[in-house]
């Protein structure tokens, strides 16, 4: 049994009523039992967290070290301008799989930059709340893979 940490940034407590447009109307608690729902099905343990704060996320990939065998994240904003994230990301040494609820892509340009992703095990964007699930059957596949 692996334990999956499923790790959100800033805003994403208001999911349901934020921007319902872009993010659906969906609640982060839909999303905390999407997660649980999925690593249960997987056989794993999970730790699922939100802040709005940059320092609580760097702590918590700190604190993952050596204890979590992977991350899901969805550093929200913080995607786009933390240098602190990527580099305890990048320290953390097991897959990580970055997800996005809305297609970045398709948005403003400041959202196309990603400090994450070219250090991600995979990134997952524009499949709503669905891509948590999609995130954490990749990172249990990577988990298995050793
Ligand atoms: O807060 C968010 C949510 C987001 O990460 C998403 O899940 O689509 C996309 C980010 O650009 C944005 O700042």
């Amino acid at each position: 049994m692996a334990l999956i940490c499923v790790f959100n940034g800033p805003n994403l407590n208001m999911l349901g009523t934020r921007e319902p447009e872009i993010y659906g109307r969906e609640t982060l608690k839909d999303v905390e039992t999407l997660c649980a729902d999925k690593c249960r099905t997987l056989g794993h343990d999970m730790r699922f967290t939100q802040s709005n704060s940059e320092g609580d996320l760097v702590t918590w990939i700190q604190e993952a070290r050596g204890k979590a065998d992977g991350i899901v994240i969805n550093p929200a904003a913080y995607t786009h301008t933390s240098v602190a994230i990527r580099d305890a990301l990048a320290a953390f040494g097991g897959p990580f799989v970055e997800i996005h609820i809305s297609n970045v892509h398709a948005r403003e340009s400041f959202r196309h930059k990603s400090y994450l992703s070219d250090i991600a095990s995979a990134v997952i964007c524009g499949c709503g709340i669905a891509g948590y699930g999609y995130a954490i059957d990749t990172v249990s596949r990577l988990i298995a893979k050793g």
